[in-house]
């Protein structure tokens, strides 16, 4: 019995860790699944294709009005959906997201203040019927995903944003993970990287197991 394809995908603020996990999710998803042939795509938003890698250099480094910026997080989307997401679940292959949806409800939604009546209204538009299977959202206080950005690398155009912003983002996205429960799981990330792979094994345990049900 082949398992059900299923859609991962990772979020939280900028510095919070999500990124540092990716690899070994994919890791033991694929040492699990190539006894039945099935393949684990790692991909990320903005970007996942040629047009959407462009785009996020753009994304990331030019100021642009607010609603530019979400029309582009959803058109980057829609290449995403298109050339990878949905032929690879089609095949019953599997797709791990770094951010999706709900990151633009947090960033250009909390952070930026823009309407979630709009940002619904783009989702009905791009994906009415594809959500992630599970979304693991990994959390953190402000200064720790601070600390941990200054100490890596240069700030990108969002990185640079002031703590209010990120105060309001990862409000929405907590708004976002009490609103869809099941879906949601949030990570502690201010654990050590071992307690959070301890914890990301049972959840991969409990996502493997339910692919291989009957429906
Ligand atoms: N649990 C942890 N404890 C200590 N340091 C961590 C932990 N998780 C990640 N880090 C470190 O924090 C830094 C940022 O991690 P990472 O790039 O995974 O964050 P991110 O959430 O993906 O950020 P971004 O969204 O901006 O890419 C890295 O240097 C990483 O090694
Ligand atoms: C998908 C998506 C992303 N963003 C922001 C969030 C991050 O600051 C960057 C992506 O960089 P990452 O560190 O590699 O995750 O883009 C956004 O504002 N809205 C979105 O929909």
């Amino acid at each position: 019995m082949k398992p059900t394809a299923k859609f991962i995908s990772f979020e939280g603020i900028d510095g919070a860790g999500k990124s540092t996990h990716i690899a070994y999710v994919a890791e033991r998803l694929q040492q699990a699944l190539a006894v039945h042939d099935v393949k684990v795509f790692s991909s990320r938003e903005p970007g996942g294709t040629p047009l959407g890698e462009t785009l996020r250099e753009v994304l990331l480094q030019q100021k642009m009005h607010l609603e530019t910026e979400a029309l582009l997080m959803f058109a980057v989307r829609r290449e995403h959906i298109a050339q990878l997401i949905e032929p690879a679940l089609s095949r019953g292959d599997w797709v791990i997201s770094d951010r999706f949806t709900d990151a633009s409800f947090a960033y250009q939604g909390g952070g930026r203040h823009l309407s979630l009546d709009k940002l619904n209204a783009l989702e009905q538009w791009v994906h009415p019927h594809l959500q992630p299977d599970l979304t693991l959202l990994f959390d953190v206080p402000l200064d720790v995903a601070r600390a941990r950005l200054d100490a890596t690398r240069q700030l990108d155009k969002f990185e640079q944003e002031k703590a209010d912003f990120f105060a309001d983002t990862r409000n929405e996205y907590l708004r976002r993970a009490a609103e869809f429960p099941d879906r949601f799981r949030i990570i502690d990330s201010t654990q050590t990287i071992a307690e959070i792979r301890q914890q990301l094994d049972v959840l991969i345990d409990v996502l493997l197991a339910s692919s291989m049900k009957v429906a």
